[in-house]
């Protein structure tokens, strides 16, 4: 009895309370009523709609870090609906890079030459195209923020009412379809985005007729003979357990040739080149795996001037801490401090457990003295070639392919004024007469007869000219 008089008090508040309580229960309850109300109103219409969405609807997900997200940007930017969205950006040919404005014939008429052409091409947002008859809703998001993962990839959902999926699919090859029709006779060139993420097709020229890169006889077509038995032979370098992968150094002077017979190459063989530039800031060893790992398909890989990024990551793991000694006034210290990948990093990308199978990698250098033992082993450079200064044979060539196959009595006659000045040695000695000796490139020869653009004859006349 004692204990029920202890808890009287506490009965009485309890009471009270109820009591209060009956004074706000209406607002509350409507309030509890239409909070969960809400919510459960929310959570079953979103649950139907994923459910008839999965029933009734196909979707398709892509992101930019995929090939196939610029084909359909592709087809989208060329289909008649990005003619008459009102919902578009804008891109002329020196905007920032858009996939699809290298396959658009960008250049302005000879007519207007200060008009630059306008492309219209989708806005991020949700446009609806048409595809046989049909509707497709596509909805493109651009994430702009993030520089090291994968947020800052471009995303697109397409969507069409359907179960099954071969629509879908339909369209997805028709995009695909289409890609490679703009791209035939080109060559793409892929380079890094500034966040060295992911891989953006950069430029989209028309293939380089390798007739019209003067090596020495047989250099090219050698190449050529040896890349093609490479991609041919699969199941061989997979049976003998050879890691199938094969590496090219061309070393020589500058400017006689090395890029542009991997250009040449590449539109020979029908691939595509993916250039990086190892020594750009924003690269770090595990992006370079990254990239090498994704490369797209059907792509030589091109590291141009190999030599400079070894340099650079010699210099920076020496001088972690401390300025290098030789930093000259005109080195950017910044760059040399903060060299982006390592020795170990570049050798394990280009043939390591994580080097992908299946590709060419092309390595160029003017100085391969420079370059380390494990670099140049087989197994990462498989084929050397030098590309040297221009010999006789070059020389012709270069000057019949600039002024056309009617020039061949001019070209001997210009090998020759060649030749008499090469027999002059410095300060009046006789030298060997070998144009070799004389250290010409074929980029000279290219920019002398620019300059001598449709006379031929005064080419001639000026042969002594490429010495001075
Ligand atoms: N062998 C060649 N045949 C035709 N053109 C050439 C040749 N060599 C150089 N050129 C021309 O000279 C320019 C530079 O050529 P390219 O970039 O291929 O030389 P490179 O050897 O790669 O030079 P670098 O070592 O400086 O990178 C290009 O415009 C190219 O057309």
């Amino acid at each position: 009895m004692e204990r029920f008089k202890n808890a009287q008090p506490v009965v009485q508040w309890c009471m009270n309370s109820l009591k209060n309580l009956g004074k706000y229960a209406t607002p509350i309850g409507i309030i509890l009523y239409s909070e969960i109300g809400s919510s459960i109103v929310t959570s079953v219409a979103s649950t139907i709609k994923s459910v008839l969405g999965r029933l009734f609807m196909s979707r398709a997900f892509l992101t930019s870090k995929d090939e196939a997200f610029h084909w359909i940007m592709l087809w989208i930017s060329e289909n008649e609906y990005s003619s008459r969205a009102n919902h578009f950006s804008v891109l002329t040919s020196k905007t920032y890079f858009d996939f699809s404005t290298h396959f658009f014939n960008m250049s302005p008429s000879e007519k207007d030459k200060n008009k630059i052409p306008v492309k219209f091409v989708p806005s991020p947002g949700t446009h609806i195209v048409k595809f046989e008859g049909k509707y497709l809703i596509v909805k493109y998001s651009k994430q702009s923020g993030g520089s090291n993962n994968s947020e800052s990839d471009d995303q697109l959902i397409i969507s069409t009412i359907g179960y099954q999926p071969y629509f879908l699919r339909a369209f997805i090859t028709h995009c695909q379809e289409t890609y490679v029709k703009s791209k035939h006779g080109k060559t793409l060139i892929y380079v890094p985005d500034i966040y060295c993420d992911n891989w953006e097709p950069r430029i989209c020229r028309n293939k380089r007729d390798p007739s019209t890169v003067v090596l020495k006889s047989d250099l090219y077509e050698g190449i050529k003979t040896d890349a093609q038995e490479f991609l041919a032979n699969q199941s061989w370098y997979h049976r003998h357990g050879i890691p199938f992968r094969r590496g090219y150094l061309l070393h020589g002077p500058p400017g006689t040739g090395k890029s542009s017979a991997v250009v040449a190459l590449a539109g020979d063989l029908d691939m595509n080149i993916c250039m990086v530039n190892l020594t750009a800031k924003s690269l770090s060893d595990e992006k370079l795996s990254g990239l090498l790992l994704s490369t797209p398909y059907n792509s030589i890989i091109l590291l141009e001037d190999i030599d400079h990024a070894i340099e650079h990551t010699a210099k920076a793991s020496a001088n972690h801490k401390s300025i290098p000694e030789d930093v000259n006034d005109n080195d950017d210290l910044s760059d040399i401090m903060s060299s982006p990948i390592s020795l170990a990093g570049l050798l394990n990308c280009i043939d390591g457990v994580i080097a992908q199978e299946g590709r060419l990698v092309f390595m160029t250098t003017n100085s391969p003295h420079k370059l380390p033992e494990a670099l140049v082993r087989p197994g990462r450079v498989d084929v050397k070639h030098l590309v040297d200064y221009s010999d006789e044979e070059q020389c012709r060539k270069m000057f019949v392919n600039f002024y056309g196959e009617e020039s061949q009595e001019q070209a001997s006659r210009f090998v020759s004024a060649l030749k008499k000045v090469s027999l002059a040695g410095p300060l009046g000695h006789v030298g060997t007469g070998s144009i070799v000796d004389k250290k010409i490139t074929t980029a000279q020869l290219q920019g002398h007869f620019l300059i001598y653009k449709d006379k031929a004859e005064e080419a001639i006349r000026n042969a002594d000219r490429l010495f001075v």
